[in-house]
C-alpha cells in the first residue's frame, strides 16, 4: 500500500490574550492510497484547524507549533512555501469548505469558474470544461444546466455537488470535505456519500471526511479518528470502532445518534458540553462529562494505547481493561 499522507504529532495554537489555546495536540495518522478517514468530534474540537494544517494555512492568529505533514513520501510540507505550495493545491490535494456551496463565486457562471480554475493552473479551457461535464455527469448533475447557471438558480444539494466536482476538476489524490453534507436533507447527504465513494472507488482517491455526525460517515470511511478538545482520543478502522466503542466520548457519540424510526430517547444523548479549550483540567479533558471516571482521570492525562483490534485509544479505563486482558 502506498502512504499518501503521513501526518506526526500536529500540533496547532491559537494565542489569545491571556493564554495560548491549543486547538490540535499531537495528532498523528496516516492514509493510503485509495483509503478514506473521517475525523469526528462536536464542534470545536479541532476538526477544521487540522485541515487547515495540512494545507499549512492556519488563519490568523493561529500558527503550527509542532508536527510534520508529509505527503507521497515527500518532505516536510510546512517547510514548503510560496508557487510550489499553490500549485499543490488542488493538482495534488483540494479542500471542500464547510458551506462549500456559499464559497461558489455569486457573480460568475458555473463554467466561468471552471474557466478560471483553468486558467489558474494553466490547464485548456476546452479541456477543463469537457471534464467538468464528465465530473457533473458523476454527480448525477445534467452538465448543460449545471455550466449556464448562476449559483443562485441551484439548490443547495446541487451547488454541494457542484463545489465537490470543482474540487476534483485537476485529479487530485487527496480531498479533504469539511462537513461536505452538513446543509443537506438526508436524501441528498446519502446521495453526496455515495457518489463520494464511488469516485473515490473508481479513481482511487484519497478521502478525508470532517465531520460533527459520526452516523453520516460511518458507512463510507475505513478508518474513523474520533477528536475531543484538540486531541485524538480514538483512532482506528471504523467499523471497530462503530461496533465496539472504547473510549466513554466515543460512546457517547454513537449513542447519541437518533434511530432512523421511532422516538428520539434524550437520556441516551451525550450529557454536558464541550471543555473549555481555554480552561482544560488536569488530567483527562473528557472527565467532567464521563460517567466512568476514576480519581486518576482528575490527575493524569490517559497516554494512548493500542488494543488488540487496530484501536488506539486515550481513556485509563481502557488502558487498564487492555492490560487486565493482555
Ligand atoms: N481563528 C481562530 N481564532 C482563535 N481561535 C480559534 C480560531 N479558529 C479556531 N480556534 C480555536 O480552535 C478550536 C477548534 O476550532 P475548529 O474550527 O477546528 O473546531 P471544529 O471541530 O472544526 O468545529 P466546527 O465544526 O464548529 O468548525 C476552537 O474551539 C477555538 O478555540
Amino acid at each position: 500500500m502506498e502512504t499518501i499522507l503521513d501526518v506526526q504529532n500536529l500540533t496547532i495554537e491559537f494565542p489569545t490574550e491571556t493564554r495560548v489555546v491549543r486547538a490540535v495536540k499531537d495528532v498523528s495518522f496516516q492514509i493510503q492510497k485509495g483509503e478514506s478517514l473521517g475525523i469526528v468530534g462536536e464542534s470545536g474540537s479541532g476538526k477544521s484547524t487540522i485541515a487547515f494544517g495540512l494545507f499549512n494555512s492556519v488563519p490568523d492568529p493561529g500558527r503550527i507549533s509542532g508536527g510534520k505533514v508529509h505527503f507521497f513520501g515527500g518532505p516536510n510540507f510546512l517547510d514548503i512555501k510560496g508557487e510550489t505550495r499553490r500549485k499543490f493545491y488542488w493538482s495534488k490535494i483540494s479542500m471542500v469548505f464547510q458551506a462549500s456551496q456559499n464559497t461558489l463565486n455569486p457573480l460568475l457562471r458555473i463554467c466561468k469558474q471552471v474557466d478560471d480554475i483553468a486558467h489558474a493552473h494553466r490547464l485548456a479551457k476546452n479541456k477543463a470544461r469537457a471534464k467538468a461535464f464528465e465530473l457533473f455527469d458523476m454527480m448525477h448533475l445534467d452538465g448543460n444546466r449545471v455550466m449556464n447557471s448562476f449559483p443562485h438558480e441551484l439548490s443547495g444539494g446541487m451547488k454541494q455537488r457542484v463545489s465537490i466536482g470543482l474540487a476534483l476538476l485537476l485529479d487530485p489524490e487527496i480531498i479533504v470535505l469539511d462537513e461536505p453534507t452538513t446543509a443537506l436533507d438526508v436524501i441528498s447527504q446519502a446521495s453526496v456519500l455515495k457518489i463520494l465513494n464511488r469516485i473515490r472507488k473508481e479513481r482511487e482517491i484519497s478521502l478525508i471526511f470532517i465531520t460533527h455526525d459520526i452516523s453520516v460517515i460511518s458507512e463510507v470511511v475505513d478508518s474513523v479518528m474520533v477528536m475531543y478538545a484538540g486531541r485524538v482520543v480514538e483512532q482506528g478502522p471504523a467499523k471497530q470502532v462503530m461496533r465496539y466503542p472504547s473510549h466513554p466520548y466515543t460512546r457517547g457519540l454513537i449513542r447519541s445518534i437518533p434511530p432512523l424510526v421511532g422516538e428520539v430517547d434524550y437520556t441516551k444523548a451525550l450529557k454536558g458540553s464541550p471543555v473549555n479549550l481555554n480552561n482544560i483540567p488536569s488530567g483527562c479533558p473528557f472527565q467532567s462529562r464521563c460517567e466512568l471516571r476514576i480519581p486518576t482521570c482528575s490527575e493524569i492525562e490517559p497516554p494512548r494505547v493500542q488494543l488488540d483490534n487496530s484501536v488506539e485509544v486515550a481513556c485509563h479505563l481502557a488502558k487498564m481493561e487492555a492490560t487486565s486482558q493482555g
